[in-house]
């Protein structure tokens, strides 16, 4: 028997892993890099973390993939460079992460990589008729198979795709096997660059559960602070809470059509961008505001959106709501969440034993533990697949 499939076989049927969770986001902060140990599979699935590192991206790797990030008009030699560079660097981030860790390579069973998302292109947003719903996420796992050593699955979302979903969000399968509680109405809110949540309904049904995007995270607030102040984020929202909300901007971009789509429905870069601002701020008749009220603005936005979905749908005075993402730092969004939902109990996913900066990598390292030796969840009408591609070091 092939070698590979022989290793394969033996990984998948060991009674505890060690995976590594991967994860580089729309945010392009860093890569976020999760040291979990798992046993069981399914609802059965015990894990722990063993480890967590964020490690920030150098300003130049930044601009270069922001060159073809969520852009049409993107180089194809540049997405053809990428694709290679990206899976090696991450290889090469993963030893940095195991060498400061003391933790040999040949300890650890497989990597679960999401890879970067450069393009997402859903039915609802490209409108072309007789193409399907697609994504791309690229950093090859071959790449980081070969250079790491360890056993990789990559490349998650086109099964999805494939069974009929769009691809996203794939924090449905995670957030079922670890945050269900019967006996509480749960959100596992996700506010990263693109806001995402998970509701689980407290009598454990099934068909109640709804894992959707809802709009905008911190994309929008990123680009502005990176246009008008040469920053990458608002840390600890101090200039929206130096500006003030201009409703009539506000107004203006929460009647987007997305808001209108019935969900479970998926956004990105592509439609909440700068060029949706500056349409929002014509149509609104107010390009002449400050930047602290942009920035202001669109830090409501992202929190007015969410508050909205959630009361839109769910009941929302009996519900706890779990943050994660770098925008459960945002003290401006978890303030305006808080007013605007008053009754609902907010903390972030630290109380539920998950490190908020953590969870979607470790959702990554679970699929990877589901793609070895789990089996295809049902979960309401979303695809019932076993996601994830091999690659192996030889
Ligand atoms: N102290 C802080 N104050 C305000 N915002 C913060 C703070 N720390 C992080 N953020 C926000 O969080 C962002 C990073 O979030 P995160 O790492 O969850 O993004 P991501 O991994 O790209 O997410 P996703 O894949 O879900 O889009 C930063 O770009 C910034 O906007
Ligand atoms: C295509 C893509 O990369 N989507 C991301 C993005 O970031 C948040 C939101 O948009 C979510 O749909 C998804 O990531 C998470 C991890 C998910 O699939 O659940």
């Amino acid at each position: 028997m092939n070698q590979n499939l022989q290793k394969l076989f033996s990984v998948a049927q060991k009674n505890e892993k060690l995976g590594i969770g991967l994860m580089s986001g729309t945010s392009l902060d860093g890569l976020d890099i999760a040291l979990c140990r798992f046993t069981g599979n399914g609802l059965k699935t015990q894990f722990s973390l063993v480890k967590f590192i964020t490690i920030p991206y150098r300003e130049d790797f930044k601009k270069d993939v922001q060159s073809i990030f969520a852009r049409r008009d993107a180089d194809l030699e540049k997405v053809c460079l990428l694709n290679a560079l990206i899976g090696s660097f991450h290889g090469e981030l993963v030893l940095q992460a195991l060498k400061e860790w003391d933790i040999q390579p040949a300890e650890v069973d497989f990597i679960a990589s999401h890879g970067q998302t450069i393009y997402h292109a859903p039915k609802r947003l490209h409108q072309k008729p007789g193409y399907p719903n697609a994504t791309l996420q690229i950093g090859d796992g071959d790449h980081l198979a070969i250079k790491t050593g360890i056993l990789t699955i990559s490349d998650f979302r086109q099964k999805h795709i494939a069974a009929g979903g769009e691809g996203a969000p794939l924090a449905l399968y995670g957030d079922v096997l670890l945050g269900s509680k019967v006996g509480e109405n749960r959100i596992l809110l996700n506010i990263g660059g693109i806001a995402n949540l998970t509701f689980l309904s407290a009598d454990g049904d099934a068909d109640k559960i709804l894992c959707t995007d809802i709009g905008p995270g911190n994309t929008m607030i990123d680009a502005a602070c990176r246009r008008y102040f040469n920053l990458p984020y608002d840390e600890d929202s101090k200039i929206a809470f130096s500006g003030k909300v201009n409703d009539a901007l506000l107004n203006t971009l929460l009647a987007g059509l997305f808001f209108k789509e019935q969900a479970p429905k998926t956004t990105g870069p592509e439609l909440f961008n700068l060029s949706y601002l500056d349409e929002a701020q014509r149509q609104s008749g107010t390009e002449g505001l400050s930047a602290e009220d942009i920035i202001c603005t669109l830090s409501a936005f992202t929190a007015k959106s969410i508050s909205d979905f959630i009361l839109q749908h769910f009941k929302a005075d009996d519900i706890r709501i779990f943050t994660s993402g770098g925008g459960a730092r945002n003290i401006y969004i978890i303030n305006y969440l808080k007013k605007a939902l008053p009754n609902a109990d907010i903390k972030d996913t630290g109380a539920l034993g998950i490190d908020p900066d953590a969870k979607e990598a470790i959702l990554f390292a679970l699929l990877g533990n589901e793609s070895l030796c789990g089996e295809p969840l049902k979960i309401g009408t979303n695809p019932e697949v076993l996601m994830g591609k091999f690659s192996f070091a030889v």
